[in-house]
């Protein structure tokens, strides 16, 4: 590819509308978004002229930036159909790129998998690598990872769902990739998350983590679990607490939302609980988590602090998920407001 583009300007991760005068520039952009969807040909005329981000088997492509960071790498469409071209491939797979965004500028954003071509002749032409996306979430910024999250969510979703599960028969995407329509019986389908609630139990001077086999050696987080069918977030929330070690809790209170890609787009609905300091005693489902252990403020504080994952020969050591995670988030607000309390504020 000829140069190295300017990187995508990050927009999505901005979930409230920006005040005054930028925010009839918001509106707009929601509008203009939304017609993509809708609009077909306004779709694929916008695409000639977009910026794409690159992912190869559902990996994003990054290249290196300032000071040792990465960014997600975009390419106009035309660099793309070149690329393609070069490397011997039908222009055509342009067509199936999806609609991500849009920039302040109204630019169409789109992601393209090229996982049909070989990676390494794509990544020499880009000047880039193509990084697991759970690799990837370390390397970039919190402006970034959720539009690369969303490309690859929405990628996944198209490669898994080629077929009607009613009738079996293929499905045929619109120009922006927003959904899927079985011809034969009329049936949409629409991407899926599938909501999950995270909590942070405290006891008022404690909050409870766990662990499940699974995690990073050293890992512990917020308590999760996948909603039931018919469930509200509340039931979720005391059912999961209940079942994983055993409490009931008091209070909830909601703090936030994330949507996590892993494994398969969950919506993440974080928030925080209380139990009463007479009953603490922990009973862990051992089929479900590893551990589960209260945390004082200090063991808390001090394992913020860590920089990296302990590696092997290291003494054991508390690590918690990235600061992109929501369960970062929860346990992060649970800690400043325990310090404002500490401080009588
Ligand atoms: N972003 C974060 O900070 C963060 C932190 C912790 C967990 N998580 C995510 O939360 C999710 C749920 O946590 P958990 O694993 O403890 O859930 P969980 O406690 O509900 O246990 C998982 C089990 O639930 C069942 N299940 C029910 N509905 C499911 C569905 N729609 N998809 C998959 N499995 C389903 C499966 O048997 C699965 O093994 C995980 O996928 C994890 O990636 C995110
Ligand atoms: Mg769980």
């Amino acid at each position: 590819m000829a140069a190295m583009l300017k990187p995508l300007r990050i927009l999505l991760s901005t979930s409230k509308c920006p005040q005054s005068r930028s925010c009839s520039r918001y509106v707009s952009r929601m509008r203009y978004v939304n017609q993509l969807k809708e609009d077909d040909s306004l779709c694929a005329e916008a695409l000639q002229s977009s910026h794409i981000m690159l992912f190869h088997r559902l990996s994003p492509l990054l290249q290196p930036a300032e000071r040792g960071t990465f960014t997600p790498a975009t390419f106009s469409s035309s660099d793309v159909q070149l690329m393609l071209e070069r490397l011997g491939h039908d222009r055509c797979l342009l067509t199936e790129s999806v609609l991500v965004g849009c920039s302040e500028e109204n630019q169409a954003q789109f992601c393209l998998d090229v996982g049909e071509l070989d990676q390494a002749a794509v990544e020499d032409e880009c000047e880039g690598n193509f990084v697991e996306l759970r690799k990837s979430f370390f390397l970039l910024t919190a402006a970034e990872v959720p539009i690369v999250a969303k490309g690859q969510a929405l990628l996944r979703w198209h490669q898994t769902n080629r077929f009607c599960c009613a009738t079996g028969q293929p499905t045929h995407r619109n120009q922006a990739g927003s959904q899927r329509v079985c011809r034969s019986s009329g049936t949409v389908h629409y991407p899926t998350m599938s909501p999950v609630v995270i909590v942070l139990v405290s006891d008022g001077k404690r909050c409870l983590l766990g662990r499940q086999s699974s995690f990073p050696r050293g890992m512990y987080s917020a308590l999760a679990g996948f909603c039931d069918m018919g469930e509200s977030v509340e039931e979720t929330l005391c059912r999961e607490v209940a079942e994983e070690v055993g409490l009931e809790v008091d209070s909830i209170s909601y703090s936030s939302s994330q949507h996590w890609p892993f494994p398969h787009s969950s919506f993440m609905l974080g928030c925080h609980a209380s139990v009463s300091p007479a009953h603490t005693q922990l009973d862990v489902d051992h089929t479900e988590l590893e551990d589960a252990r209260w945390f004082s403020l200090e063991e808390i504080t001090s394992a913020l602090q860590m920089k990296s994952p302990p590696r092997r020969g290291d003494p054991p050591g508390v690590w918690l998920p990235p600061k992109h995670a929501i369960g970062h988030r929860l346990i992060t607000e649970w800690m400043e407001r325990q310090q404002s309390g500490e401080r009588g504020e």
